[in-house]
């Protein structure tokens, strides 16, 4: 089979969070599989542009409503990635440094989409699947089966895979001249609520629709940002997958971006080294628990509710642990945890931005892991986390649910809370600040998780049959 991946993120090429490490891993482990799967996105300005060769495959002329523009498709000449990795170039919209936040956001995945079946339109073979992620790509699945002009590829079946229900891409009515020329008729394909939704049009659209862990899928028939009743409509053709980690980049034992790289036989030591490294580097004090926090602070992952807890818990359980909080995202989630630095005695520091190599060390670095998400379609962090030997903190939510069993539980190795609220979340502070003393639960608690096995191959082969009925 034949899969072609559209998206707007793909690790390392260009990574906003979660949906480039899943783009970025997903079609290499098809491939390994025995299938080939590509991937297109925008041609961003990014570091990657440049350090690698490129071969012009497309040169394209079409249109955005009354907007003429060209666009060059090219093909990395390497296959460094272990798939084939196609860029979109579209002058005055996709050549920017950033993947997201711009007025013109609309136009530009709009133009995107539009070029990438333009592209495949003209090639000289066609993917047997077109697997869209996100609101960024979802009206492919619409333009591919409405619009007149893209009728000879109409057939080849399509996939949405959705990582967040919360952003649906709306669109004014007035701005449907965007959508190449389509069979009137179908209009109602593309509305919700009055307004164009790409999201809910991809979901109706697209032959089959995946979520990225079985609980969110069950999550979003009764809290998707206004799409429950469309969940519950279209069940039928929908899939939780639990996505999986890309083992080979997040591997403590061979991770470039750690100083000291450590595996099952030196945990202790390993973790310890990286932990001092972090105590260093942000005044933080080695002898009490290091608990962090790494993501988008905003409400989604419960960033609000953090600062407060943080306080909560320095003043009320004593300051007896240190948080390290890495992340950025609302003005004043961000203001909020610049405000604690300078009432820290050696025991709180926050970066604010977004840092990759500073992510790695955490994960190896941190005794715990906070993640107190309202939402978490499936959440990547908690499993890096274990990975390194890092015991998470989850709210029970989507993958989080998932993935991670409470310590007092059988088997378990995480801590678990149920409610998004600075009462739980001390709680669970609280929690990890004794787990912290028993020193022998900790390291075994450590060795069970990095032992355990949240790989893509379980996963891929959930998609591949996902793919088969696509087909039929
Ligand atoms: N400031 C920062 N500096 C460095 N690295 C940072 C960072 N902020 C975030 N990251 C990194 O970005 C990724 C975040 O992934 P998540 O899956 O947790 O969240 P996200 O909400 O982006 O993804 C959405 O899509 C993914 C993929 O499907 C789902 O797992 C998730 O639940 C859903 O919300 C991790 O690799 C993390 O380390």
């Amino acid at each position: 089979m034949e899969i072609l991946h559209v998206s707007a993120e793909c690790y390392p090429v260009a990574k906003a969070g979660g949906l480039g490490d899943v783009v970025g891993a997903l079609p290499k482990y098809l491939n390994e599989a025995g299938h080939i799967a590509k991937v297109v996105m925008p041609m961003y300005r990014t570091k990657f542009l440049y350090a690698n060769q490129w071969d012009v495959v497309h040169k394209g002329y079409t249109n955005l409503g009354n907007w003429w523009f060209e666009f060059t498709v090219i093909r990395e000449r390497d296959n460094i990635l272990g798939f084939d990795l196609y860029l979109v170039d579209i002058n005055g919209l996709l050549d920017r440094e950033k993947v997201y936040g711009y007025a013109d956001d609309t136009e530009r995945f709009t133009a995107f989409q539009i070029a990438v079946l333009d592209w495949v339109k003209d090639w000289q073979h066609t993917p047997d699947i077109i697997h869209v992620h996100d609101h960024h790509t979802a009206l492919i699945p619409f333009m591919l089966r409405h619009s007149y002009k893209y009728r000879s590829i109409a057939g080849i079946r399509t996939v949405l895979t959705i990582h967040n229900a919360q952003y649906q891409g709306w669109m004014g009515w007035d701005q449907s001249i965007f959508i190449p020329p389509y069979d009137m008729w179908q209009w109602g394909l593309l509305e919700w609520n009055k307004n164009i939704n790409p999201l809910a049009a991809g979901i109706k659209c697209a032959d089959k629709v995946t979520t990225v862990s079985p609980s969110y899928l069950e999550e979003l028939k009764y809290m998707s940002n206004g799409l429950e009743a469309l969940f519950e409509y279209e069940k039928g053709k929908c899939y939780g997958i639990l996505n999986g980690i890309d083992v080979k980049v997040w591997d403590p034992e061979t991770d470039d971006y750690l100083v000291h790289r450590y595996g099952l036989s030196d945990i202790e030591a390993g973790k310890a080294k990286n932990k001092m490294q972090l105590c260093d580097q942000f005044s933080l004090d080695f002898d009490k628990p290091l608990i962090g926090f790494i993501g988008r602070l905003v409400g989604e992952k419960g960033a609000d509710l953090l600062p407060q807890a943080i306080r909560d818990s320095l003043n009320h359980i004593g300051r007896r642990m240190n948080f390290l909080v890495l992340g950025s995202g609302f003005p004043e989630v961000e203001a909020a945890l610049q405000a604690i630095k300078p009432l820290s005695q050696y025991d709180y520091n926050v970066y604010i931005g977004y840092h990759e190599g500073l992510s790695h060390t955490m994960y190896a670095g941190m005794d715990f892991l906070l993640m107190p998400s309202r939402v978490e379609p499936c959440g990547l962090n908690q499993m890096y986390s274990m990975r390194y030997g890092t015991v998470p903190m989850v709210r029970r939510t989507g993958g989080l649910k998932d993935t991670v069993i409470d310590y007092g539980d059988p088997g378990g190795y995480g801590i678990c809370y149920d409610n998004a609220s600075v009462g739980d979340i001390t709680q669970a502070i609280w929690r990890a600040t004794e787990l912290y003393h028993q020193k022998d639960t900790v390291k075994q608690i450590r060795k069970q998780m990095m032992q355990l096995d949240f790989s893509w191959e379980n996963s891929v082969q959930q998609y591949i049959e996902v793919y088969q009925a696509a087909i039929g």
